[in-house]
């Protein structure tokens, strides 16, 4: 029931990065607590995504290790290269969903347990959300998610599309609840009662913007069920535990309060470069900085700071602040990526 998402939706957490040291020894622990299925790392955003997921697949600690990526054939190409199984999302905007269509096609060639996220499922009415999710179906797509990428949704809506889609497809289905409004633990267990296959949570609940589902929260929840056992639980509990440490120590004390729903700042800071890349989707302001950066959001760094360099620097500055986040396992705050292009304008 349980899919961890810490090691990928929890390195989009303000203030958050780890290196691929640091998730080898995060991935140990995630296994001990009897998780079986986890997505990774994004393979396409640096080598070392693609390195850890390359690791963990060859190892047998985990059933099924996911790589996430856009539905383009480049990152299905890259996330199938590692090893790992499929996990693919949708543009956050589009026009048609032609090609797209074709990308999964190709991924399902190449992988039948392959994943599809439908994000951001509140911008569709159900009757369209079921069409998506009877294409996907008819595509022999094993598992898709229904991702509520805004956290605007509530019990209500997750328990209706996750009842509906059960009743349309033999695919597993599978909820990703975003925590913007406070909900994303009734949400997740609105879709358990309305029977979703997987429920997608993080340790301590981290993740882009102010995270998901508490992974804790869900197996005490499910441990009153019957669907988990006590002892792994326990080893959750005190992995908690360690997480909190890890967390104020890259992120200070702060993270928590920012982390609040409905009035943290974390709400309105992102991660991911593909959502500074859909700005008029994703309202948000204020940027966390590690290997999930992508050239719109640096641009808007820079352009905040009136600077402007040409797109070679920008590939080299990128490059060079993922390498360095990857390295070190930290967030690079505005004024080092400011120092950093400092340079390029200098030298030109
Ligand atoms: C809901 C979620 O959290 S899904 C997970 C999102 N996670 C991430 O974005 C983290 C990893 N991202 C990255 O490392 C970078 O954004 C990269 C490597 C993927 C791309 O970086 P860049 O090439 O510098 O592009 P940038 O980040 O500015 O923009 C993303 C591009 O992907 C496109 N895109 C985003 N999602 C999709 C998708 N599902 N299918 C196709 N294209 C997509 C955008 O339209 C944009 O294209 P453009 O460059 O033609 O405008
Ligand atoms: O977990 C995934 O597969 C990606 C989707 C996601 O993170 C989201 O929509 O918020």
């Amino acid at each position: 029931m349980i899919s961890d998402d810490t090691l990928r939706e929890g390195m989009q957490g303000p203030g958050i990065s780890f290196s691929t040291e640091e998730k080898k020894k995060l991935a140990d622990k995630i296994s001990s607590c009897g998780i079986s299925r986890i997505l990774v790392s994004y393979p396409s955003a640096h080598q070392s995504e693609w390195e850890i997921a390359k690791y963990l697949s060859s190892r047998n600690r985990f059933g099924e290790v996911y790589g996430l990526g856009r539905a383009i054939n480049s990152d299905i190409d890259r996330i199938h290269s590692s090893g790992a199984h499929i996990s693919l999302h949708f543009p956050f905007k589009y026009n048609s969903l032609d090609e797209v269509y074709d990308s999964i096609k190709y991924a399902v060639s190449l992988d039948w347990l392959t994943e599809v996220a439908v994000v951001d499922v509140t911008q569709y009415g159900i009757n369209q959300l079921m069409k998506i999710v009877k294409r996907l179906s008819d595509l022999d797509v094993h598992t898709i998610q229904l991702p509520d990428t805004k956290g605007k949704a509530n019990p209500k809506i997750i328990s209706e599309i996750v009842a509906q889609a059960k009743r349309i497809t033999d695919s597993k289905i599978e909820i990703h609840c975003h925590n913007d409004h406070g909900l994303s633990v009734a949400n997740a267990i609105a879709g358990i009662e309305a029977g979703c296959d997987y429920v997608d949570t993080t340790f301590l609940g981290i993740g882009e913007r102010n995270g998901i589902t508490d992974t804790l929260t869900i197996a005490q929840y499910l441990l009153d069920t019957g669907l988990i056992d006590k002892e792994s639980v326990d080893h959750m509990r005190s992995f908690s535990e360690e997480m909190l440490n890890i967390i104020i120590g890259k992120a200070g004390l702060s993270f928590f309060k920012n982390n609040l729903p409905n009035i943290g700042d974390n709400i309105s800071t992102h991660t991911a470069g593909t959502h500074a890349a859909f700005s008029d989707v994703f309202g948000g302001t204020r940027f966390s900085v590690n290997v999930y950066t992508g050239r719109s959001m640096i641009k808007r760094i820079l352009e905040a700071n009136r600077l402007s360099i040409d797109d070679q620097d920008l590939t080299s500055l990128i490059e060079n602040i993922k390498n360095i986040s990857a390295e070190e396992g930290r967030t690079i705050p505005a004024a080092e990526i400011i120092e950093e292009a400092g340079r390029y304008v200098q030298s030109d």
